[in-house]
């Protein structure tokens, strides 16, 4: 009932809508209003509104997730709206209560059975409405673009959606409608907001608990990139530290519960099991990030899981975080470019501490379809140099 358009589909729709949001996310990357200059614009203003904080304690949860949100309408609609705009933040609950309810009980019992719960109040109810909210948002953005005319220079997802449907209307074989993208719009809010901020909620928490590696990031990040106001996805290479840590609180606390569930296309003989076809499969993708025969102190908080001896970075075949196979995360790119981008911006800028009496933060999650931490507060303390 929730995600349809990639993430639920299947068949020839899934195909399609895949290669197109796989081709077009690229292409965006690259183009004019790249993709990683609107995410450093977004970055620049967390950092703003965490200064406004003057090193009070402040929860960072919401602010993360509505410039990580930003980033997506940018992506999708090719605009970024103010943080106080009451139809985005209605966009960034609907996100919560939609993920939340796919996490709970009701919602086994909606997909058993739907005609009886149609009929019975509840938390489905609510994450309907949220739907009809998020779907009446995306058409309204489709109509905008369709009155500019623009998809002969396509500029964002919808203009390239809509110049597609316009190159395949003679193809009777084509999905591409605008049905379908609306999903599309909704399973790239949904699959890439929650994800990435999360990340790097968890990514603030172990900074404030690990103030040792807070200071060797920072150190390397001023050493390598010294006064150079502008950030690229480029640098990542010559902070072999930093790039470290990110995929250590990827690894550490993975955001979610499990992989998306799959169904067999086909018999599958796996190390002499038969998975028959038809099976319905969730991978355990934290199993892996946690495996003791990959990684060294799975349990610990260890970003030499991906540094060689002399602290040059190294890959670890069992980091999987985005899935792997013809479903692996479409998003992975630009999840990558955002969390290198804005924990960049934020080791950068302040010291991450703990307020007065507070020795540590709990790393337990949050156990739902997504793992948050816990809400906490932290101090957002400018560095001198910023
Ligand atoms: C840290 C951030 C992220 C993580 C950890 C993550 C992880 C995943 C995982 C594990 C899957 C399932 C892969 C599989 O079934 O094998 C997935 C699917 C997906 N993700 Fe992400 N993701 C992230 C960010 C994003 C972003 C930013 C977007 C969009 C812009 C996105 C869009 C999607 C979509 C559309 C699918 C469905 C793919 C399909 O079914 O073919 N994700 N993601």
């Amino acid at each position: 009932m929730v995600l349809k358009c990639i993430v639920n589909s299947n068949g020839e729709t899934w195909k399609q809508q895949r290669r197109f949001a796989v081709i077009t996310l690229r292409k965006l990357g690259l183009g004019k209003k790249s993709m990683e200059r609107q995410i450093e614009e977004e970055a620049n203003q967390l950092v703003e509104t965490f200064v406004h904080a003057k090193g009070q304690p402040l929860d960072p949860a919401s602010y993360i997730r509505n410039s990580v949100t930003n980033v997506i309408s940018a992506v999708t609609f090719g605009h970024l709206f103010s943080v106080e705009d009451k139809e985005f933040l209605q966009i960034v609950e609907a996100v919560q209560i939609i993920l939340k309810f796919s996490a709970s009980i009701v919602y086994v019992l909606y997909e058993l059975f739907p005609r009886l719960m149609n009929h019975l109040p509840g938390p489905h109810k609510k994450a309907f409405s949220c739907l009809a909210v998020m779907n009446s948002f995306a058409k309204k953005e489709i109509e905008k673009h369709k009155e500019n005319q623009a998809w002969h220079d396509p500029q964002d997802f919808i203009d390239f959606y809509l110049h597609q449907m316009e190159k395949s209307k003679k193809d009777p074989a084509s999905t591409y409608n605008e049905e379908n993208l609306v999903q599309c719009i909704i399973d790239l809010f949904i699959a890439g907001s929650d994800t990435t901020a999360n990340t790097l909620h968890w990514a603030l928490l172990f900074m404030a608990n690990h103030p040792d590696i807070q200071e060797k990031v920072h150190k390397e990040i001023k050493d390598v990139l010294g006064s150079v106001q502008s950030l690229s996805y480029q640098d990542k290479k010559k902070l072999p530290y930093t790039n470290a840590v990110i995929q250590e609180v990827q690894r550490a606390q993975y955001i979610l519960l499990f992989g998306v569930s799959r169904q067999c296309a086909k018999d599958v003989n796996m190390f002499h099991f038969l998975i028959p076809k038809g099976t319905f499969v969730i991978p355990d993708i934290y199993s892996v990030l946690h495996d003791p025969i990959h990684w060294e102190t799975p349990e610990a908080f260890n970003p030499n899981h991906f540094l060689d001896k002399d602290g040059l970075f190294v890959e670890n075949e069992a980091f999987l975080p985005f899935g792997a196979g013809a479903r692996i995360c479409p998003g992975e790119q630009l999840a990558r470019i955002e969390l290198f981008i804005f924990f960049t911006s934020l080791m950068r800028a302040f010291k991450f501490q703990l307020p007065d009496g507070v020795k540590e933060l709990s790393e337990e999650p949050i156990f739902g379809f997504t793992t948050p931490p816990h809400p906490y507060k932290l101090c957002a303390v400018p560095r001198c140099n910023t």
